[in-house]
């Protein structure tokens, strides 16, 4: 961070001294409006040197939040700051020209050593949600990226599968980032696309990002909660811009967890609408789980065959996880089920918290085993995830999980649904 450095300005016509330090860009605003303050790491997008003035194009909170940020000591702009709203501030340098472009360099040079993204390949699927990608993209997303001074690449999505095979060939050397303005379906097309390729050990480490624009957003929400954000196309913009996302911790495990399965990071296996449906579950518990389910004596081979099947049918692929666990590891439980889900993320939508104790880098999926409940029990508490405390749900995390769903207990005839994250299968087994 550079040393501290004042300049006399004029601020709205009116004559005041600038002072950077410590990464805030402070000056005294006429009358009793008192003391500005601008965090560069958390309100600014960018600047820009336009003659004599100094243009500072920020992003700030607004009103009572900005208020509550100062008063608790976070400092403005801080986490679990409010509404945030774009705006510009001009600094109009006293000594001309020259003070404005050194002025501006060294807000640029400050705001570069956050090390925020340059060149962004932004998805775009016009189908996702309300069907107002697009429209989203063009009336709060791009504003802000370029504000940011953010190059920007777009990619409408086409058709089903069409943001795997984009990502499966991308020219990742010229992006530092890509964007998914979607729901998580187009967000888990891109994940398997990179773990098609055959560079996927390092195109892996590509920063991924999502703004929510789909019907669930369960992906942007988690994300966003962890790091105590709101949850809005703005504020997932931001946390892009400006790399908030990395500062929880993601980063340094983004393999793990996108790994963990090779279909699915974010996976949830339902079966909907509170029926009953026969079937079975086998699982490897979590260390502190051991005591759920029972024993099972011998593993069926089709788990360990299909387990080894993973990432073979494009040999040079992610070959999937490799799975090291004993027979003696699994346990099982029979049905009637009215749900089985399995989540490694704790928001399936915005809405929904479907698996509280879920945590991005912990090695583990949450399963959450629903054998009877009340609907309107089960709908009311899913907010805010306390459902999972009713003497109905069974809660627990695993390292490997296989569900073998059966017919519906009052129609034989009738088998349920597996959706992962939209799509169909009949038969699923995920591993860590
Ligand atoms: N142009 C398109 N036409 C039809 N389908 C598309 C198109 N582009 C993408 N898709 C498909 O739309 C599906 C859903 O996309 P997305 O996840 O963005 O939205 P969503 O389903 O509304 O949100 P969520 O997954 O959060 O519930 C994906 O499977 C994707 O392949």
């Amino acid at each position: 961070m550079e040393g501290r450095a004042t300049a006399s300005v004029r601020v709205d016509g009116a004559p005041t001294e600038a002072t950077l330090c410590g990464g805030e860009l402070r000056w005294r605003r006429g009358g009793a409006a008192g003391e500005r303050a601008l965090s560069l790491e958390r309100e600014v997008l960018g600047v820009e040197a336009r003659g004599k003035e100094v243009v500072v194009r920020a992003f700030v909170t607004t009103g009572a939040a900005r208020a509550r940020s100062c008063a608790s000591g976070a400092g403005a702009g801080g986490k679990g700051a409010g509404r945030r709203c774009r705006r510009d501030f001009v600094l109009e340098m006293e000594d001309g020209e020259g003070a404005a472009a050194a002025w501006g360099e060294r807000l640029a040079r400050c705001l570069d050593s956050f090390g925020g993204p340059k060149r962004l390949f932004v998805l775009v699927n016009p189908f996702g949600g309300r069907k107002c990608a697009k429209k989203i993209y063009d009336m709060e997303i791009k504003p802000l990226f370029e504000a940011a001074g953010v190059s920007i690449t777009v990619q409408e999505t086409e058709y089903q599968g069409h943001a795997r095979e984009v990502a499966s060939s991308l020219d990742l050397g010229k992006y530092d980032g890509i964007v998914c303005v979607s729901g998580d379906g187009v967000l888990v097309e891109v994940v398997s696309g990179i773990l098609q390729r055959t560079d996927w050990e390092d195109a892996i480490k590509m920063p991924i990002g999502v703004v929510p624009a789909g019907t669930g957003n369960g992906m942007a929400k988690s994300l966003l909660h962890a790091a105590s954000e709101t949850c809005s196309v703005s504020n997932a913009v931001f946390a892009i811009i400006k790399g908030l996302v990395a500062d929880i911790d993601i980063e340094s495990e983004k393999y793990r967890w996108m790994g963990s399965a090779r279909f699915d990071f974010y996976a949830v296996v339902r079966i909907m609408n509170l029926r009953k449906y026969c079937g079975s579950i086998q699982f490897v518990p979590a260390p502190g789980y051991e005591s759920y389910g029972e024993p099972v004596k011998q593993v069926e081979n089709s788990i360990v065959e299909s387990l080894e099947q993973n990432g073979k049918s494009h040999p040079s692929s992610y070959p999937g996880p490799s799975v090291e666990f004993q027979a003696s590891d699994w346990r099982f439980a029979d049905g009637p089920f009215v749900a089985v889900w399995i989540n490694n993320v704790a928001w399936a939508a915005e809405d929904i918290m479907a698996a509280p104790e879920a945590k991005f880098s912990d090695g583990c999926m949450d399963a959450i085993i629903l054998r009877d409940c009340p609907k309107a029990d089960l709908l009311m508490k899913m907010s805010d995830g306390s459902y999972v405390k009713s003497t109905y749900v069974t809660y627990l995390k695993v390292r490997s999980f296989k569900l073998s769903p059966g017919q519906l207990v009052e129609n034989p005839k009738r088998g349920g649904i597996i959706d992962v994250d939209g799509e169909f299968n009949n038969f699923v087994i995920y591993s860590l």
